[in-house]
């Protein structure tokens, strides 16, 4: 497992700075006035660079969600019964849940793993990748073993090339698990070295009661766990999260492929600052779809140097900030393969000598 990790690292590269350029100077002479079109030609660039060319084209979108159970819930850290990780599986997989909506309504294809479910899955349509059923309890010890994250990182991996072979260019990442707010508070802290108070959220909406545990909890996992940011796959084991570790791995996989990653919230954050913190070259594969209410979202974009998408008020994970963002990753294609340049239209030019120029 540890060589499919380090054979997907290995294959992430840099941005194809020609590509970029390339398309930057379309975006220059299209038919409006310079960087008019904003955040959209950022991203068309972004795109070209990662995807190796000019004009970039999305053909198969896919939304992969990830589900895991937490040991650290016999806390009482969350509003939400940990059953409901494995009750909601059928309505990904009919489309009757938030991203089975979602996902549909964009057109993007659905993709959902058991990589930690508590209970044994069986329902059609779900992945099966069990590594182990559920994390240990992060309070008292670790989440799991290292193998065991390097195990859930290789499901995630796998499943993004498998993905990516049967033509996937724009992955979405999700996650689904009742707990992994706060294993995600856990890993922010670790690596940033934030205090429980700026890094710990209300999850699935707790009173502050429990939002007042949830701190002690993530403090106590960091005191017992003692987890070491210089190495991201110890902080992963000790206070991650089974779905958080495919996450990490389908981040990896789909970037050694050369295929953009759409971030979702908090959870996905997350799994993104472990990734970056085994390959820090996967960053640029990454767009953060929107900015999460959940409160300690904005440190972990801004750690990771993202600008998101949208602000949109969403927290509910499963991918469903990531699949409303898809379109704006096709529009920004479209816009560098379908709008005419100037003298394309033969339109007569601007007044170069009356435009601002930085
Ligand atoms: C019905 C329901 C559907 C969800 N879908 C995603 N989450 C989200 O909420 C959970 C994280 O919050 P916490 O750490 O407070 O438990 C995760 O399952 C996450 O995916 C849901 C939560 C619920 C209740
Ligand atoms: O930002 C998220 O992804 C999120 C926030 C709260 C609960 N579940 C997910």
């Amino acid at each position: 497992m540890e060589k499919l990790l380090a054979e997907a690292c290995a294959r992430i590269g840099d941005l194809d700075k020609e590509a970029m350029s390339r398309a930057q100077a379309r975006l220059d002479q299209l038919l409006k006035p310079p960087g008019s079109l904003g955040r959209l030609e950022e991203l068309a660039v972004q795109l070209a660079g990662i995807m190796g060319t000019p004009a970039p084209t999305i053909k198969d979108k896919c939304v992969v969600v990830m589900a895991g159970d937490h040991g650290v819930v016999a806390e009482g850290v969350s509003a939400a019964p940990q059953e409901i990780t494995y009750q909601i599986l059928p309505h990904f997989v009919r489309g009757t849940s938030g991203i089975g909506v979602l996902a549909r309504h964009v057109g993007a294809r659905l993709v959902v793993v058991d990589v930690g479910v508590a209970r044994p899955v069986s329902f059609s349509g779900v992945l099966v990748r069990k590594v182990r059923a559920g994390t240990g309890n992060i309070a008292r010890g670790p989440a799991m073993s290292r193998e065991e994250a390097l195990q859930a990182i290789g499901v995630g991996i796998e499943v993004a090339t498998e993905e990516v072979r049967k033509g996937a260019s724009l992955i979405a990442t999700g996650d689904m698990g009742i707990g992994n707010t706060t294993p995600s508070s856990a890993i922010l802290s670790a690596f940033t070295g934030l205090p429980v108070e700026e890094t710990v959220g209300r999850g699935t909406l707790v009173n502050d009661a429990v939002l007042e545990r949830k701190r002690k909890v993530v403090a106590q996992s960091l005191a017992v766990n003692r987890p070491d940011p210089s190495d991201p796959l110890d902080v992963l084991a000790k206070v991650g999260g089974l779905e958080i570790a495919g996450l990490v791995g389908v981040i990896l996989g789909a970037a050694a492929h050369r295929v953009p990653v759409l971030l979702d919230g908090f959870i996905t954050g997350a799994a993104a600052l472990v990734a970056v913190g085994l390959c820090p070259r996967v960053r640029q594969f990454l767009i953060a779809s929107h900015l999460s209410q959940e409160k300690a979202h904005q440190h972990m974009l801004r750690h990771l140097g993202l600008k998101p998408l949208l602000d949109f008020d969403l927290r509910l994970g499963e991918g469903t900030g990531a699949a409303l963002a898809m379109p704006l990753v096709e529009a920004a294609c479209k816009i560098l393969k379908e709008m005419v340049t100037f003298s394309e239209a033969q339109v007569a030019a601007m007044h170069e000598d009356m435009l601002l120029r930085p």
